[in-house]
Parts: C-alpha cells; structure tokens; sequence
C-alpha cells in the first residue's frame, strides 16, 4: 500500500491536498497510463532493456513504492522471482501448445 496522510496542507500543480487527507499513488493505473506507456497491456520485457531503461522517468516504474517507505523486501522478492524462474527453466521444457495465446491478453 502506497497511502499516505498529508501532514500539512500542500499544493501540487494547483491541487490543494488538505492536512489530514489520505492519499495513495494508484500503481496499477499508474503503470497502464497510454500517456507514460505505449501499448500499455503488451507483455513487453524489452521496455526494461539497457537501452530503454533510461527512457523511463523517476517514479514512473514503481512496483515496490518509492522513498523512504519503500518495500523492505523488494531485494528478496527480486531474488526469489530470479531462483524460481531458474529453477522452472533448468528443470522443465516450455512448449507451445494449441491453446497457447502469444501475444496480447485478449
Ligand atoms: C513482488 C513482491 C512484492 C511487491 C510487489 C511489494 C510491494 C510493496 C509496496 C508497493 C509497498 C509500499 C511501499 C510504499 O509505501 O512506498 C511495500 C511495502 C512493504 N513490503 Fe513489500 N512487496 C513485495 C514483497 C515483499 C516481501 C517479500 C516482503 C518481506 C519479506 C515485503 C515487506 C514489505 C514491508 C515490511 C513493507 C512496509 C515498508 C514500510 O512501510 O516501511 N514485501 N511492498
């Protein structure tokens, strides 16, 4: 969860946040944003390749938050994925089959 309470009240770009308000960065939406994204539902790992990764501005990408609440364990999930998608490969052969949608979610 990304909520926060505004302490004080504050002002970005014209929007008043009053003190005492709640507010949470939507980061769903905020990652399938067509302004920040192009072709936002696409399963695209290469928008994260060395040469694209520097496209992509501050706060933009934020799985695991930002700032000094950030995930505690976001090193350990990142480790965790990495063994298990090791393992999955090392172990198994992925084959297509009829019924294998490549491509978009539709
Ligand atoms: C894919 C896995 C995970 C995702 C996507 C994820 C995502 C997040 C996000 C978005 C936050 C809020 C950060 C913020 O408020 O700015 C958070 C906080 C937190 N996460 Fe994770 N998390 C993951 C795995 C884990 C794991 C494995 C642990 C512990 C072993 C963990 C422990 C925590 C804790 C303790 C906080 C609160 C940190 C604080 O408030 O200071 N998370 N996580």
């Amino acid at each position: 969860r990304t909520d926060r309470i505004c302490v004080r009240e504050t002002e970005v770009k014209g929007l008043k946040i009053p003190e005492g308000m709640q507010i949470a960065v939507p980061i769903y939406i905020l990652h399938h944003n067509e302004k920040l994204w192009q072709d936002p539902e696409k399963f695209d790992p290469e928008r994260f390749s060395a040469e694209n990764k520097a496209k992509i501005k501050p706060c933009q990408f934020m799985p695991f938050g930002f700032g000094p609440r950030i995930c505690i364990g976001k090193r350990l999930a990142i480790t965790e994925m990495k063994i298990a998608l090791a393992k999955l490969l090392r172990e198994f052969i992925l084959v297509k089959c009829d019924k294998t949608k490549v491509g978009t979610r539709e």
